[in-house]
């Protein structure tokens, strides 16, 4: 008989905390901000802030310039919008620092997808934000293509309107009495339509690996006091559907209040925090 030698007790190794920079002190980046300052994540710290408003001593951290965080972060997490995705992705990346990315609404540039893919050291990876699922789409594609997938999300009117409606649109959505649809199109459409509220179009999309392939539908609706997104596909292998609802953040229900949650969570992955469900 052959004895099973007991392997060396070697300690777990101990890796560096990753040194966090947050643009955008808004609804998403003061919770994530605030928990990563309190050590909510192991692994990570927050290092400093950007912004476009001076902060005061509001944030945990330093409110640093863009430039600067970038020579002392080593992953940025964007909270800010979608331009900045557009304006500073790639200079992120190029710099060395992992981007974790809120506003996939960007993404649906395919020539800015390709060089954001594409840029490096620095990786690039988006959060699930407001819907869920999406792991599980994204695994059902190896075993063929999804070719239905629709999203229908339903928000309050007001964080709906948009510069580009006309007063007819307007007026219905603010006299609606019950659920209107406001816009349906792709999810290469439609987030760059509301880029503040529908982002979970894009998620979707880059879940299934093709934003004209989600057909989106944009719904006003004065009773929702919960948004809510309802995403389903097939393909020739099975179908899903997923369904959430959640609270608003109070100050800007455009967001709701489980996205820094989300974003946490995925901190906490590229923190390496052991047991999670990937
Ligand atoms: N994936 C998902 O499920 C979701 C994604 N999102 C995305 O996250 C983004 C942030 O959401 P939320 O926190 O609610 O937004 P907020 O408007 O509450 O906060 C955004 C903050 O970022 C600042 N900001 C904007 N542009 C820049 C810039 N170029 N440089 C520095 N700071 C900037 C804003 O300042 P100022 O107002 O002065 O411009 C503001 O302080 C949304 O725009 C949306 O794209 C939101 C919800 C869900
Ligand atoms: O927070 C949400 O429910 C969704 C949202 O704003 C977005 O997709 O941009």
């Amino acid at each position: 008989m052959t004895a099973v030698s007991a392997a060396p007790a070697t300690p777990p190794a101990t890796r560096a905390p990753r040194r966090v920079g947050l643009i955008g002190w808004g609804a998403i980046g003061r919770v994530v901000g605030t928990a990563l300052a309190a050590g909510e994540v192991p692994g990570a710290e927050l290092t400093c802030v950007v912004d476009n408003r001076p902060l005061g001593d509001a944030a945990p951290a330093p409110q640093l310039p863009l430039e600067s965080a970038l020579t002392s972060c080593d992953l940025i997490v964007e909270a800010a919008g979608q331009g900045v995705v557009r304006a500073h992705g790639e200079e992120i990346l190029t710099a060395g620092a992992d981007l974790l990315i809120a506003s996939t609404g960007a993404l649906t540039d395919d020539a800015l997808t390709a060089r954001l893919r594409a840029a490096g050291p620095g990786r690039v990876y988006f959060t699930g934000g407001a819907v869920g699922g999406l792991d599980l789409l994204q695994a059902a594609r190896a075993l063929g293509p999804l070719t239905e997938v629709t999203l229908t999300t339903t928000k309050l009117p007001a964080t709906l309107e948009q510069p580009w409606m006309d007063e007819e649109l307007l007026h219905r959505m603010r006299t609606a009495t019950g659920p209107v649809e406001v816009l349906r199109g792709s999810a290469r459409e439609i987030p760059a339509k509301f880029p503040r509220s529908t982002n979970v179009a894009a998620s979707v999309a880059l879940a299934v690996g093709d934003p004209d392939a989600v057909r989106v539908s944009v719904v006003a609706d004065p009773a929702a006091r919960h948004t809510r997104h309802v995403v389903e596909a097939s393909g020739g292998h099975g179908s899903y559907r997923f369904e959430v609802r959640h609270l608003p953040d109070a100050d800007t229900p455009a967001t709701s209040q489980v996205v820094p949650y989300a974003v946490l969570r995925s901190l906490a992955a590229l923190a390496g925090r052991p047991g999670m469900i990937l």
